[in-house]
């Protein structure tokens, strides 16, 4: 397995590499940037370093957080790498959508089982799986690790990237692959709400009950919070998506009188909205929550 660098740019104190890769899940090339912190290139006291998984939202490549959510700051000041997955596999072959809410872009992290989305949309065994296992390969030989992308990992993302890392982190949760979850403005009930019914219907066909394996809100009844563990979410009141498609009061609502009640942190901020401006207000905050769970502070 091996990646190709496209790009290797100067970030602060590190570096952005914008590599793509094949993927034997979704049988296609992907792409996928990183940022090393300057810790990999100072030394980290022989600690292998932990890393951060963000997850896009609709329409977005590695791009976007790369550029507009300010991750490599503190990426610095804590010593973590960061990972941005694509949305989706990409080309003239995959299938798509006229709308920018289904198909390339629109992966929804999750492994369709219809066609004619099957062959390419396994974006659920290709984030939580198969790429953290390349990327150990790829980096670390299979040996003495100086990245961890497998152990001492966290997982975040945004609006349908914070689905992602909801239903990724409550579906691993037991076997702790991931130390800490967190989200921004995230589809939190998807079954429930237009984004994440056009999707899951697509993806996964007309049976709901198979729609509930991936649902945030049906996860924190399914899996049981045994640690005191705490998920991190912020909202913005001005979100023009809130009302319709994200609503994150139903994740509170569903909690109530389960493991997970009072466990989510849910933060309205006044007056954001969904966009990157709104992200990289709060990256900071969600930094420090995942550096505390990865041991760097
Ligand atoms: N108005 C957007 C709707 C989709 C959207 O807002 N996407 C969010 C994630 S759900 C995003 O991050 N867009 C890219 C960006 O802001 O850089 C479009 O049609 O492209």
């Amino acid at each position: 397995m091996s990646f190709n660098v496209n790009a290797e740019i100067a970030v602060c104190g590190g570096k952005l590499l914008k590599l793509s890769h094949y993927s034997d899940v979704v049988n296609n090339t992907m792409d996928v940037n990183i940022y090393l912190p300057q810790q990999y290139f100072t030394g980290s006291n022989g600690k292998p370093i932990p890393s951060i998984y963000f997850l896009s939202g609709l329409t977005c490549t590695p791009q976007n957080a790369s550029e507009k959510a300010f991750w490599q700051l503190q990426a610095d000041k804590y010593g973590f790498t960061m990972v941005f997955p694509d949305t989706s596999p990409r080309g003239e072959h995959i299938p798509d959508d006229p709308a920018y809410d289904f198909g390339v872009g629109a992966g929804f992290y999750l492994n369709a089982t219809q066609e004619p989305y099957k062959k390419y949309f396994q974006m659920y065994d290709y984030v939580h799986k198969e790429l953290p296992r390349q990327l150990n390969q790829y980096f670390n030989n299979n040996k003495n690790p100086k990245l961890d992308f497998l152990d001492n990992v966290s997982i975040t993302g945004h609006s349908m990237g914070g689905y992602g890392a909801l239903s990724g982190y409550l579906q691993n949760y037991h076997s702790k692959k991931y130390k800490s979850c967190s989200a921004f403005a995230p589809i939190v009930n998807p079954m429930n709400v237009p984004w994440g019914q056009k999707a899951f219907k697509n993806y996964l066909g007309n049976d709901r009950l198979t729609w509930r394996q991936y649902d945030p809100s049906e996860l924190v009844k399914q899996v049981h919070n045994y640690g005191d563990d705490k998920i991190l979410i912020h909202q913005g009141t001005k979100d023009p998506f809130l009302n319709e498609n994200l609503r994150s009061n139903l994740l509170i609502e569903a909690a109530r009188g389960t493991s997970w009640e009072d466990k989510i942190d849910l933060r309205m901020v006044d007056g954001f909205d969904h966009s990157y401006y709104f992200i990289s207000s709060f990256v900071p905050i969600h930094a420090e929550f995942h550096a505390k769970h990865l041991g760097l502070i």
